[in-house]
């Protein structure tokens, strides 16, 4: 492997070890029942702290087994995996309709854009289904809503990435989630949950930290699932193709209550740092997942808690034969109810200072998707 250096005066080469905390969580999960309740108030505050200060932090002892986080990630790689074959063979099958007119071959192809068409993201409101690179630009200006300037940022350095975004699962509704087999279904719908699970956890830890008269405030605002799980691929490319303005995934701040994210050990996330405004690397740690505040959970608690702006670009290594190797990631996006009203919560307010006006948090999230979509 080769190094890679810094590719602007805006990346350090080592993340200074204080700029994204590492918080262990295990007074809340493996050890919920012997904890003491001053060592679990400890561990809110820390995880306040790190919300106020770097809007990210590094979780150990989630909750999540190890073992379930590796599955996931597999299931992920053979699903992105599947997409390049079917991709390929479309390829060939048009190829073979123009050299010959043999209907099976018609059929054939026809399936496979059929099979395409059926998993393929299809509308905010949905949220739901496969996008491949080049649908969805993110970027720090999706926040002022400039859809045109994304659209051309789009055209220009699009983020190389493709992704599958799985919803929760509603039988009586219009937004189906759209996967290739019963047993993917079944593997995606059960991490979904037990992400569900870890956020109800973390809210209520934060609810503690924050002083909030009961820990379970938020519960009532966010019992819905209203969560978004995305897996990512982040395709190989040649260390050619990959410009200084390339961007894996373009800055950005995430736009809900907040995001867990679980990366390999590739590379490549990096974390603005507030105080310097210099993006510093989010290293991947082992066995732990990322946690990070998004824009909604920032309007309601008044700019107490913070949404930090994130970015992938390429990774710090290459291969020999000069290739940026494939990076895999599992985030998992969560969301009030979506008819939740977010405003600042009162005792976020000081001087009467309400400093965002209330938004629907269905709404909202809807906007934010329609402007970073093509
Ligand atoms: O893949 C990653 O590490 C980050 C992805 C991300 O920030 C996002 O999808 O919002
Ligand atoms: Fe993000």
């Amino acid at each position: 492997m080769k190094n890679l250096f810094s590719r602007d005066n805006k990346t350090l080469n080592t993340a200074p070890p204080s700029a994204i905390p590492l918080i262990d969580f295990d007074a809340f999960t493996s050890r919920a029942n012997t904890a003491t309740s001053q060592e679990k108030q400890a561990i809110a505050q820390d995880l306040v702290y790190a919300f106020r200060t770097a809007g990210f932090v590094y979780l150990r002892n989630h909750g999540v087994p190890d073992s379930d986080v590796a599955r996931m990630f597999k299931a992920s790689a053979a699903f992105f995996a599947l997409r390049q074959a079917e991709k390929v063979f479309a390829i060939i099958s048009k190829l073979s309709m123009l050299l010959s007119q043999c209907l099976a071959i018609v059929n054939l192809m026809a399936f496979l854009n059929q099979q395409q068409d059926k998993i393929s993201w299809e509308s905010p409101e949905s949220n739901r289904g496969y996008a491949a690179v080049g649908r969805e630009k993110l970027t720090e200006l999706d926040k002022e809503g400039r859809v045109e300037d994304i659209k051309t940022l789009n055209k220009i350095n699009p983020d190389l990435k493709e992704s599958l975004d799985i919803g929760k699962n509603v039988p009586d509704t219009k937004y189906k989630n759209k996967f290739h087999s019963a047993e993917f279904e079944e593997q995606c719908e059960s991490f979904f949950q037990m992400m569900q699970l870890v956020n109800l956890r973390v809210m209520s830890a934060v609810a503690q930290g924050l002083d909030l008269k009961k820990k379970e405030f938020f519960t009532q605002f966010i019992d819905k699932s209203n969560n978004t799980l995305r897996l990512l691929h982040y395709p190989q490319v040649s260390v050619e193709k990959f410009s200084d303005k390339s961007r894996r995934c373009g800055a950005h701040c995430d736009y809900g209550s907040w995001t867990f994210l679980f990366q390999d050990n590739v590379g490549g996330l990096e974390v603005q740092e507030r105080s310097t405004n210099k993006y510093v690397r989010a290293t991947p740690i082992p066995n732990t997942v990322l946690v990070n505040v998004g824009d909604l959970l920032q309007r309601w608690t008044n700019d107490y808690l913070i949404s930090t702006e994130h970015r992938v670009v390429q990774p710090y290594e290459v291969d020999e034969a000069g290739y940026l190797p494939a990076r895999y990631s599992i985030v998992y996006f969560c969301n009030p109810n979506s008819d939740v009203e977010i405003e600042p919560l009162e005792q976020f307010i000081e001087d009467n200072c309400k400093k965002y006006s209330p938004v629907n948090a269905g709404k909202y999230l809807i906007g934010r998707l329609s402007s970073t979509y093509v």
